[in-house]
């Protein structure tokens, strides 16, 4: 079967990707997902300094997916602004996210990313839960128009959101109902972490990780059923975005699922934690296999064909 596609015109060899945040924050980290088999890649939240992050442990697999809080740690817009300058686009496409702390820090990042003449593609990260102090912008929505507002004007080209994810139909139709008033919202990534989870052990009476008393986001298996709600959700209600898919992709058959409901790209973040890039090779042939015995040739013969009863 046939894995190619395309995104805002670009080729792409296939619809896989990193999930913003994993595997992508330092240059060697970058340079792999761009060696991997992946068929784009993004890099880590970016904000306009250098940012530690919260205090370690941070991050912890369980069997059913994750939990982190992380904190925005990041080398800095211009680090990544100069990673961009050097990618190689004629191998893949390249997406740079951006969760400046302040609406102004997100302007300036995007005034000079506007400057810089390369054609990497600008997702706006709306949705980080583990800045302590910082409510998230995708859970209030006169923040979330007035950012989109502000960042599409000192902006010229399409980009796309990263979104949280939500759980009330109403929400899903006042989210859409911003997003569909800015036709420079190119696609909408759903969904970033379930926010402020708390995973406990048993034995130790412990939380897992330091930061927050142990509050984080849940990302993984577990998310599964949200994050595919989500990229329907929004497949339905902007038919003239694309929508990128999210959460709880470890095979094969997720990548399918999140197809199917709607999304033109998957993205793989708590796998790809514990696998690293080869899992991509390994997602790729597994999807090859499903598409076989189900007889579809290529990834349109079912993207976003999901049947209801
Ligand atoms: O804690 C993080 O760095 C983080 N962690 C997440 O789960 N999602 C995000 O968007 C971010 I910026």
């Amino acid at each position: 079967p046939d894995l190619r596609t395309e995104f805002l015109d670009l080729p792409l060899a296939n619809p896989l990707m990193n999930a913003s945040g994993v595997w992508c924050s330092v240059a060697s980290q970058l340079e792999a997902l761009a060696e991997c088999a992946a068929g784009a890649m993004v890099t880590k939240s970016c904000t306009l300094a250098q940012r530690d992050g919260n205090p370690e442990p941070r991050y912890r697999a369980t069997p059913w997916g994750s939990i982190n809080s992380m904190g925005l740690p990041n080398e800095g817009f211009p680090y990544y602004l100069n990673y961009a300058r050097c990618h190689d686009y004629e191998r893949k496409p390249l997406f740079m996210s951006l969760a400046g702390l302040t609406l102004d820090d997100n302007l300036t990042m995007v005034a000079e990313l506007r400057e810089a003449v390369t054609p990497v593609i600008m997702e706006l990260n709306l949705s980080c839960p583990n800045v302590p102090g910082k409510a998230q912008v995708g859970y209030d929505f006169e923040a979330m128009d007035t950012f989109i507002h502000e960042i599409a004007d000192a902006y010229d080209r399409p980009f796309g959101v990263k979104l949280p994810p939500y759980f009330d139909i109403a929400h899903f139709d006042e989210a859409a109902a911003i997003l569909n008033a800015y036709p420079q919202i190119a696609f909408v990534t759903c969904i970033n972490s379930i926010g402020n989870g708390l995973v406990i052990d048993p034995v130790s009476e412990t939380v897992v990780i330091r930061p927050k008393d142990g509050f984080g986001g849940i990302g993984g298996d577990f998310v599964l059923p949200t994050a595919l709600a989500n990229v329907n959700a929004f497949f339905r209600r902007c038919p003239d975005k694309k929508i990128i898919g999210c959460g709880g992709v470890r095979s094969g058959e997720q990548v399918f699922l999140h197809l199917l409901a709607g999304a033109a790209l998957v993205q793989v973040g708590t796998q790809l934690f514990e696998e690293g890039p080869l899992i991509f090779p390994r997602l790729l042939e597994e999807l090859q296999a499903i598409m076989t015995a189900k007889g579809y040739d290529r990834i349109t013969d079912f993207q976003g064909k999901l049947k209801t009863l």
